[in-house]
């Protein structure tokens, strides 16, 4: 799947606010191309999880051994030519610019307040309270133009929104453009 203008497999960070279901669809990524998962919730100083479960949002400083922990897992995989699949909010563009490098591709799952509102509120067994959304989104900095990065909608089953991560992947390991859509 390489090509000249991505010479080395992908490394796709799925990212979004929290409920926007990325455990699920990277899993269902991980499962159907074979490529390394790491969910990044779990390299969460313990610190952040507490915070987050008391319904206090993480601050910079909060996220910051976080995203350097991410970011330490990606370089790894970039290094050793590994393909990988690694959930991660990235809610920030200078978070994401951390991350960034050659063959990290970013996909956000797009949705709406109301919608994953709607799932938080059935979701069970997870710390993180619904109530901490709208900070999430407060805090969220769409994608720009200049980043490498798919949008992806979140209506679909979450097998077919995985499936349509897993082309849109394959178009860009061959060089197409995949500049974010509206
Ligand atoms: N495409 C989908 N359609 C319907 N339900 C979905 C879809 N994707 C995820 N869900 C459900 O929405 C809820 C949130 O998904 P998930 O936990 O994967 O989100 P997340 O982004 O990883 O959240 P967090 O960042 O808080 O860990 C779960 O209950 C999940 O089963
Ligand atoms: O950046 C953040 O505010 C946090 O990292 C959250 O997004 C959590 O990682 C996740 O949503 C909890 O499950």
């Amino acid at each position: 799947m390489d090509s000249p203008g991505h010479p080395g497999p992908p490394i796709l960070v799925v990212m979004g606010v929290s409920g926007s279901g990325k455990s699920t669809v990277a899993a269902l990524v991980a499962e159907a191309t074979g490529w390394d998962l790491l969910e990044g919730d779990d390299l969460h100083p313990r610190a952040n999880v507490e915070k987050m479960a008391a319904g206090r949002p993480l601050s910079d400083a909060d996220r910051a051994p976080w995203l350097a922990a991410v970011g330490a897992w990606i370089r790894d995989h970039t290094g050793r030519g590994r393909p990988g699949v690694v959930t991660c909010s990235a809610l920030r563009r200078r978070y994401r610019d951390d991350l960034a490098g050659e063959n990290v591709v970013f996909v956000h799952l797009a949705g709406t307040r109301e919608q994953i509102r709607e799932r938080l509120r059935t979701r069970r067994g997870h710390y993180m309270p619904a109530d901490l959304l709208d900070s999430q989104f407060d805090t969220f900095e769409p994608l720009e133009p200049d980043e490498a990065a798919i949008v992806v909608g979140i209506d679909a089953e979450p097998a077919d929104v995985a499936a349509e991560i897993v082309a849109r992947a394959a178009e860009w390991t061959r060089g197409t453009d995949v500049s974010p859509r509206p």
